[in-house]
């Protein structure tokens, strides 16, 4: 199966997503609240963009069960994930004000607009593809930490959301779409749908390494 095959190539880069410093904390609880919150605000606008992108998807889509699960997840996208965000944002006393104030990351806006880019231009099979590990890079680090957090873990609402069965029920929803329409392409599309598997997958790694770092723009000094 396709999906499995871009699974296994992403091996190596899907062991450094687990083993990043950010999700090593966020895991044991020892991450600290900055970076945290950093993550949470940029990963607020991420979620805007990935939302547009999948109710792009349904627009797209030639089925109606697929149009529908893409719609679906557009909308869990903003209403489910953003409920998790909110706590968070009001757990650390955040006021609009405060966020308003934040610009996107370099690595936030580079994974937000190259979704958008696939979302418009590229072939529908591509798009499903570029899409895939965003749903189940997070299923697959929320199953890995879950069995460590305790009751009281400070991170906990998060870890749950993604290893929560519902969450992995849409990962094998995608994860058949995606090998569906694998299979009906033909070797130029397979192809761009694994690259666009990997770069998402490349894009998951760096947007947690940003929020590791802090990410800023270092030409804001000059403008
Ligand atoms: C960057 C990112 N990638 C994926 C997800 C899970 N939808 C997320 N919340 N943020």
């Amino acid at each position: 199966m396709f999906t499995d095959d871009v699974w296994a190539h992403t091996a190596k880069l899907l062991r450094a997503i687990h083993e990043h410093p950010f999700n090593v904390a966020l895991g044991d609880g020892s991450l600290d609240r900055e970076r945290f919150a950093f993550y949470i605000v940029q990963d607020a606008r991420y979620l805007e963009s990935f939302a547009k992108a999948l109710a792009t998807a349904a627009v797209r889509a030639d089925d109606p069960e697929e149009a529908a699960f893409w719609a679906r997840s557009a909308h869990d996208a903003i209403a489910a994930e953003r409920t998790l965000h909110e706590g968070y944002i009001e757990e650390y006393g955040l006021t609009a004000a405060d966020l308003s104030g934040v610009r996107t990351s370099p690595s936030a806006l580079g994974y937000s607009s190259w979704l958008q880019a696939n979302a418009l231009s590229a072939p529908y099979p591509v798009l499903a593809a570029a899409v895939l590990p965003c749903f189940w890079v997070y299923q697959d680090v929320g199953e890995a930490l879950v069995s460590r957090s305790s009751a009281t873990h400070p991170y906990r609402a998060w870890i749950a959301t993604y290893a929560d069965p519902a969450f992995a029920e849409a990962v094998a929803t995608a994860r058949r779409i995606t090998d569906r329409l694998a299979d009906a392409a033909d070797e130029q599309v397979r192809a761009a749908m694994k690259a666009a598997f990997v770069q998402a997958t490349e894009y998951e790694w760096l947007f947690w390494d940003s929020a590791w770092r802090l990410e800023g723009w270092p030409t804001r000094q000059w403008v």
